[in-house]
């Protein structure tokens, strides 16, 4: 293997409780919020294609005008109990909010830039008042920070003239100071989600990152940071140059999930995911597919059934309310969680493979079967290891009558109960040791 300073410093997952705890909760609410909400994906009554938090990036948009937006954030609606309450509904158990996006702007008082709220009309701090809120709730905090700052004089894509190593040389100072300011200003936040590394300047410098990781372990222990902070000696981004995985879970999964085990090794990971193809931020119209909550039901299953956690992304409008198909898929997704959430909290893959009709989850030895597609015969076939044991299976509380069929092979009846959701099997087995 290739002799690294600041490749992965620990192979296999971590082990400790904070991670136990992330993983455990296994699905999670991400919030995109920031002056593009204003924009909502148009400008001038033409349609920005792109994802609506990207619209300062679109020729359509003079830049000098984006820059401006921020007089008029004015969340009038905003009101952070009731976020958190129709999270707590949906049955997250964790949420990521922007505290800044690539356009820089910051939904906190930063004291490192007047780039803030406090110099918009609402002028108050958003972030404060939403962890206070999620917390109370019960819901963990992670702040997702981007480390492109389309404002900040200092950022750079690439490095070309030395003006601009010492020009980046600022950046790096201001990007750890925002971040110490954000462990300072909100303690009991969990970890940080980086995005937007994946330019030269930061991918060139993995020293920066690996002790930039090391330097908010170090001021906040327990510390939960993704893959995609970090960028080894030779520019190698999530996995370093020999493969090992950076940061404590992959976070590559975005807008799209793994298919069998061997696509996530066995390490923990997470999956975040938009309701429209692709907007984070309020677009104004979504365009495309828009997934359904049963859609949505079987990728939080799916990532479960796979180890991971599924994160589901929210675009709140500028006055801090939340459209309507999004509420309806909160509401449509925590009532399917209230009756089957045990197949996913604290569970994990099963190790029983994919079955035609759904998906296996696993919590110690308390099998789930998740079914999505109910076979014409009406029975679901079951195969278990040759040392596990199935005692008894039982459907929203009532016994079913397992049919064996082979050796440690059943047909489990589905009965003819109306199927217009996903519904839960669950099997109480036992394994020889
Ligand atoms: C590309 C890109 C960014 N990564 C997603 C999580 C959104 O923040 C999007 O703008």
């Amino acid at each position: 293997s290739i002799p690294l300073q600041h490749g992965a410093h620990r192979s296999g997952n971590r082990t400790d409780a904070d991670m136990a705890r992330w993983r455990s909760l296994r699905f999670g609410q991400f919030v995109h919020w920031g002056l593009y909400a204003i924009a909502g994906g148009e400008w001038n009554g033409k349609i920005y294609n792109g994802a609506a938090e990207w619209i300062r990036s679109w020729k359509e948009m003079p830049t000098a005008v984006y820059d401006q937006l921020y007089k008029q954030f004015n969340p009038v609606n905003y009101h952070p109990e009731q976020w958190a309450q129709q999270a707590k509904d949906m049955g997250a158990g964790y949420m990521i909010i922007t505290t800044k996006h690539h356009d820089g702007f910051c939904l906190w008082p930063s004291k490192y830039t007047r780039y803030t709220v406090a110099a918009s009309p609402y002028k108050k701090d958003i972030i404060g008042p939403m962890v206070e809120a999620y917390n109370k709730k019960g819901i963990d905090v992670y702040l997702y920070f981007s480390i492109i700052d389309w404002n900040h004089p200092d950022w750079r894509t690439s490095l070309k003239t030395p003006a601009d190593s010492a020009a980046y040389k600022r950046f790096k100072v201001f990007v750890k100071n925002q971040l110490t300011e954000l462990l300072v200003k909100y303690p009991t936040v969990k970890g940080f989600w980086f995005d937007g590394t994946w330019d030269d300047s930061w991918k060139n410098d993995g020293a920066f990152s690996d002790e930039l990781e090391q330097y908010l372990q170090k001021l906040h222990p327990g510390l939960i940071i993704g893959s995609r902070l970090r960028a080894d000696e030779r520019g190698a981004r999530h996995f370093d140059s020999n493969n090992h995985l950076m940061g404590d879970y992959e976070q590559g999964w975005e807008r799209k999930l793994p298919e069998q085990p061997a696509d996530v090794h066995g390490n923990d990971w997470e999956g975040v995911m938009t309701i429209p193809e692709n907007q984070w931020g309020y677009h104004a119209h979504w365009l495309g597919h828009i997934k359904s909550s049963n859609e949505l039901i079987e990728m939080l299953v799916k990532s479960t059934s796979l180890g991971g956690n599924f994160v589901l992304n929210f675009g709140p409008k500028a006055d801090g309310t939340f459209r309507s198909e999004e509420v309806q898929r909160m509401q449509e997704i925590g009532n399917w969680m209230k009756v089957n959430g045990s197949a996913v909290y604290g569970a994990s893959e099963a190790g029983l493979g994919k079955p035609d009709w759904g998906y296996y989850t696993r919590r110690g030895d308390s099998v789930f079967m998740v079914v999505f597609n109910v076979p014409v015969s009406g029975n679901l076939r079951v195969k278990l290891p040759a040392k596990t044991t199935l005692a008894e299976a039982s459907a929203s509380g009532q016994p079913v009558t397992p049919e064996l069929i082979g050796k440690n092979e059943y047909f489990i009846p589905v009965g003819n109960a109306p199927r217009h959701a996903p519904f839960v099997i669950l099997l109480q087995t036992s394994r020889a040791a």
